[in-house]
């Protein structure tokens, strides 16, 4: 459930009509809701009520501030995966203990940052990692926890660019071998063995990959514990998927996901760590847009909008589906015929849907595309110097603008022309 619904024919996020928004900001623009953003994120609290646990909102998701905050105040910790997603989580008040490194390749700086602002566990993907996080840890006379991030060769049957607990991804430490690396952690200065992480991959639809690897990092927790380490926490990861259309069958919900944990890894006696960025904030976001032209190609018409690849990527990267809707909400008996919905981009990838079906358009209509809060403007880049898209967040009747659009002059400045040009 989310909080967009018509209210008299209009579109709404919360209590304010799209409309309003498209008019005092312009479009394109993302636009978030807060009740839907706590909403998720109780789903999540509740479903690991029955043991001590931390949500660690995944950063990569959304890393607006002002949502950060908003996760940060409801007593989230923070998954992160560079030095900029670190000095977001804590720019946004979230405590260095609550904050979990991820990530394949954490840099020596990104080391020292973080140990020095305070960190809550690392979560180490390599031995060359772990030696380098060793040296850097008892350079700086300190101790840090981590966790061996390990590689459990499930098949998270997601889309073959998002899955990562396959051994030939390149995530994590083969499953198999983490006993010795684990002896090696636990031997090196600098550094404190406090938990086994795993993290499998994004839009999960299935909850039996989480009951196979979850199984099997039960089963390395208790060969760890015989070989003498303190496991006290598993970080489980995050991706629980969600629905990006309307009218087909939904994933498992997150209070489901809580008992696949507390069947597989509950006797334990661990606190539990989650991930999750999607299931949390992807349908807390539309992004508005409007239609530029409304084209006669040949045998079919493109519906030209101010929304680009560059805004949303999902659709040109993964071939990802995202609902496309009309503001205004159409009449009963209006006739709905096919558009391709393409953006002014020079590729003809930039294309997010072909052949959708809707009510008949006009130059100046908005259009909101659905379940676009996670991995929507933290991807959009300024391809073809289109400026980057701003960001809205919705809190009852009341909105604010939490990402402003560069002015153009904003954009140029950042260039500069050598002298000697
Ligand atoms: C280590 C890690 N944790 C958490 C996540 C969040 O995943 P999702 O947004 O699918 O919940 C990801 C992305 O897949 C990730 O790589
Ligand atoms: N960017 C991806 C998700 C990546 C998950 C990161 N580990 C998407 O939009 O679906």
């Amino acid at each position: 459930m989310d909080h967009f619904n018509y209210r008299d024919g209009v579109l709404c996020a919360e209590e304010v009509p799209l409309s309003r928004i498209a008019a005092q900001v312009g479009t394109p623009v993302y636009v978030y809701s807060t009740a839907t953003l706590t909403r998720h994120f109780g789903l999540f609290q509740q479903a690991l009520d029955w043991t001590e646990h931390l949500v660690c909102f995944a950063v990569k998701a959304n890393s607006n501030l002002a949502v950060l905050k908003l996760m940060g105040d409801l007593g989230a910790g923070m998954d992160v995966v560079s030095g900029g997603e670190y000095a977001r989580a804590r720019a946004a008040g979230v405590p260095g203990e609550r904050i979990v490194f991820s990530g394949v390749g954490k840099t020596r700086d990104e080391m020292r940052m973080t140990i020095a602002g305070g960190i809550r566990q690392f979560n180490v993907e390599s031995e060359p990692e772990l030696r380098a996080l060793s040296e850097v840890a008892a350079s700086m006379g300190a101790e840090v926890p981590i966790a061996l991030r390990v590689n459990p060769d499930v098949d998270a049957r997601t889309h073959e660019k998002i899955a990562t607990g396959k051994s030939e991804n390149k995530f994590g430490i083969p499953i198999a071998r983490s006993r010795e690396v684990y002896a090696e952690a636990a031997r090196l200065p600098g550094l404190k063995v406090v938990g086994v992480d795993v993290h499998i991959g994004s839009q999960l639809t299935d909850l039996d990959p989480y009951r196979q690897a979850y199984g099997k990092v039960a089963e390395l927790t208790r060969a760890l514990r015989a070989d003498g380490h303190e496991i006290s926490r598993l970080d489980l990861g995050g991706g629980l998927g969600i629905p990006y259309r309307r009218d087909n069958s939904a994933p498992p919900l997150p209070i489901e996901y809580g008992q696949v944990i507390r069947d597989t890894v509950g006797h334990l006696g661990c606190e539990i760590e989650i991930e999750p960025g999607r299931n949390i904030v992807g349908n807390a976001g539309v992004l508005l847009s409007q239609v530029i032209y409304v084209k006669q190609g040949e045998g079919r018409d493109f519906l030209i909008v101010d929304a680009a690849m560059n805004d949303l990527l999902r659709p040109a990267m993964y071939g990802a589906h995202h609902d496309i809707v009309p503001v205004t909400e159409p009449a009963f008996d209006r006739a709905y015929r096919p558009f391709d919905v393409v953006g002014p981009i020079c590729e003809s990838g930039d294309t997010f849907q072909k052949g959708t079906s809707l009510p008949e358009m006009a130059d100046g209509d908005l259009i909101a595309f659905r379940s676009a809060g996670a991995y929507g403007a933290v991807m959009a880049s300024e391809y073809n110097s289109r400026p980057l898209v701003p960001e809205v967040l919705v809190n009852g009747d009341q909105f604010a603008v939490i990402r402003a659009r560069p002015t153009y002059e904003d954009m140029l400045s950042r260039d500069s022309i050598p002298e000697w040009l």
